[in-house]
């Protein structure tokens, strides 16, 4: 932690003086951090990035950053879907799977936010199939209509990122009277897989990555009160949602098996994006410990590793962090919890899934 405190406090006063997001990158401290440095080019444009690299030590950093996705796979001809990808870690797996020459299909709920996103990818990627459309998974409707739109333009999807999420937002519904972490983060994901799951069959091998975290171990489903309507705890909320992140990954896996379609959950470490934004207490912890968080790009490295490295299908519904398997709570595995879980959240969304 040698020099955190003077690098933290030149950082932030660099910061508050408005300073240009390209002239603070103190290259005798960066050099040092080869590892960090070398995918410089995908993340020199984050201001922020550049700050959380310059002031850790390498041994830190390696700490931090918490492994590269390697891999040397081509994407060209390849189609990919990213669901919240106009911010943060899902803009950054946008991002490297076009530089790779997939079709990119970011799936955003502010168009005009995907929009300003994808021009930046098109631009630093050289990729121009970087496509923007409209998908809020807060409304059934909208699932159900980019799902519709997809497929009658696509005839392949190969990655599927299960990547947009809400964080202890204050309580509220979805259109269809949803709470709104499990709404977004669980049953959205749930139907739109349900919906593109025959063309990612028909496009094997093809891979479903379920964007989870951490908090899934201290998560509970209580089928009693699955909507929070007799208790809500916005920190509880999320960490069910994300628990049932895990419990549809391992029981899709199950469903899956033979189909050559895969698919695996990631804690994508504790990454600096706009995932605080609805918690006060979040975002000035955010604000103070940010050099010690993963950057976007760092946070995007286990998504990549799930949806490209080579030899992963035996370890179909695993759990996995810092680009490698990783332990998995037991309430994520368990079969009966994992059923139920799988009925009532076809039960809600008047789907038959078997
Ligand atoms: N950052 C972290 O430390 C951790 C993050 N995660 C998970 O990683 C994932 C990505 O989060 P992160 O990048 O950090 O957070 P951000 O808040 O930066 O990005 C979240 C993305 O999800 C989108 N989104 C939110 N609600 C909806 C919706 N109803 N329909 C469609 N898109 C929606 C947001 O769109 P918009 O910008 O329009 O709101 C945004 O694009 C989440 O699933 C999160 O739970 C897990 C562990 C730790
Ligand atoms: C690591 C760490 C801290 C912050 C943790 C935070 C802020 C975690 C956020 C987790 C999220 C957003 C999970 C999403 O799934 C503290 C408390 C500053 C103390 C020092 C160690």
């Amino acid at each position: 932690m040698r020099f955190y405190f003077i690098n933290w406090i030149v950082s932030n006063c660099c910061q508050s003086l408005k300073t240009s997001r390209y002239c603070y990158a103190p290259t005798h401290i960066s050099m040092n951090h080869q590892e960090a440095n070398t995918d410089a080019r995908a993340r020199g444009s984050l201001f922020q990035t550049r700050v959380q690299t310059a002031v850790r030590t390498p041994t830190e950093q390696k700490f931090i950053a918490g492994g590269v996705c390697r891999t040397n796979v081509q994407l060209t001809g390849k189609v990919a879907v990213v669901t919240g990808s106009n911010t943060g870690i899902g803009k950054e797996t946008a991002r490297e799977l076009a530089r790779k020459g997939a079709r990119i299909y970011m799936a955003c709920r502010d168009t005009q936010k995907g929009e300003s996103a994808a021009s930046e990818i098109r631009a630093d990627t050289k990729n121009s199939q970087v496509l923007v459309r409209k998908l809020d998974l807060s409304d059934t409707k909208s699932i159900r209509a980019f799902a519709e739109g997809f497929l009658a333009e696509e005839k392949q999807l190969h990655i599927l990122i299960n990547n947009a999420g809400v964080f202890m937002c204050p309580y509220s519904k979805t259109a269809d009277g949803f709470e709104t972490h499990l709404g977004v983060n669980h049953l959205g994901h749930f139907l739109l897989t349900h919906l593109l799951l025959e063309r990612l069959k028909e496009s094997a091998p093809a891979r479903v990555v379920n964007v989870s975290s951490v908090v899934h171990h201290v998560g509970k489903i209580s089928f009693h009160d699955l909507q929070s309507e007799k208790n809500y705890s916005p920190f509880f909320a999320y960490s069910r949602s994300k628990l049932a992140n895990v419990l549809f990954t391992h029981e899709l896996a199950k469903r899956l098996q033979g189909t050559g379609v895969t698919t695996y959950a990631v804690h994508p470490g504790i990454v600096h994006t706009e995932v605080t934004r609805y918690s006060f207490l979040m975002h000035l912890l955010w604000k103070l410990f940010y050099p010690f968080f993963k950057s976007a790009w760092e946070g995007a490295q286990t998504n990549l590793y799930c949806a490209l490295a080579e030899g992963l299908e035996p370890l179909s519904g695993k759990y996995f962090r810092d680009c490698k398997r990783a332990w998995m709570s037991p309430k994520g595995r368990n079969n009966k919890t994992a059923e139920r879980l799988w009925d009532v959240s076809c039960e809600l969304l008047g789907i038959q899934w078997k």
